[in-house]
């Protein structure tokens, strides 16, 4: 389970989270909406350990997050961070000697279903490869929380709605907690949960997708669209 209390994130003069409390249970697939600048990024960080808060606490499983989270939390960053001169088998290889959760079968199965050259190197790689080897990357990890900060970047529109049907399959929905960060709502629509709208540091909304459709007969982009204004 994931805990924010209270949280205000300031970057020097900018707050990118204002008093953000919000608490995301297992078994989920959350999507985090939010315009350029919101502040989805900062609550992604804050979560796997990589900052900390100005104000407030941030739990994972009852505990105030430190650098030992990512022993639980598997992090899809927006950035590229991986060695360039490895390839994709090497990379591989490295996640498992990192991670004790790394399971090496899901990995070689998702490199298979994302199309991905076992013997390419990183620097070679047009970006939206490299968007797949960070799918498979961070979907390996049987971590109990996964975030994704933007996994859709750099696919090409017309593979992601495949590439997101797979997905599902190397989720454990049983087990995990998923939260993705996203500008493409629709495309990933159908596999969410929950749906939670930011703007300005601020949680402003937060609605289970069925729900939406089931009572509301709208859909998330409609729900936005009204929140938003
Ligand atoms: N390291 C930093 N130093 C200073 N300001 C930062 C830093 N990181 C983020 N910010 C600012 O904090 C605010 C929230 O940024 P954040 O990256 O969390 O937004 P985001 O919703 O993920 O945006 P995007 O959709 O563009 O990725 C923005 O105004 C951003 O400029």
């Amino acid at each position: 389970m994931i805990e924010l209390r209270q949280v205000t994130k300031r970057y020097r003069r900018k707050i990118a989270l204002n008093e953000v409390n919000i608490t995301l249970t297992p078994r989920k697939i959350y999507g985090l909406v939010g315009e350029n600048g919101s502040g989805k990024s900062t609550m992604l960080k804050l979560i796997a350990g990589l900052i900390y808060p100005t104000r407030g606490e941030v739990l994972v499983d009852g505990n105030r997050v430190d650098r030992r989270v990512s022993s639980v939390v598997s992090f899809l960053s927006e950035l590229d961070e991986y060695y360039s001169f490895f390839n994709v088998e090497q990379t591989i290889a490295f996640y498992h000697s990192q991670f004790p959760d790394f399971d090496l079968e899901k990995a070689n199965e998702m490199v298979k279903f994302m199309k991905l050259d076992r013997k390419a190197k990183l620097k070679e790689l047009s970006k939206g490869n490299r968007g797949r080897l960070k799918l498979v990357l961070s979907l390996s990890r049987n971590a109990p929380i996964i975030l994704m900060d933007e996994p859709l970047s750099g696919l090409d529109p017309m593979v992601r709605n495949s590439i997101v049907k797979g997905l599902i399959s190397f989720i454990d929905i049983d087990k995990q907690l998923v939260l993705i960060t996203t500008h493409e709502i629709q495309e990933i629509e159908n596999i969410l949960d929950e749906v939670i709208a930011i703007k300005d540091g601020k949680i402003i909304g937060r609605k289970v997708v069925e729900q939406l459709r089931e009572q509301e007969n709208v859909g998330i982009v409609d729900w936005l669209t009204s929140i938003y204004e």
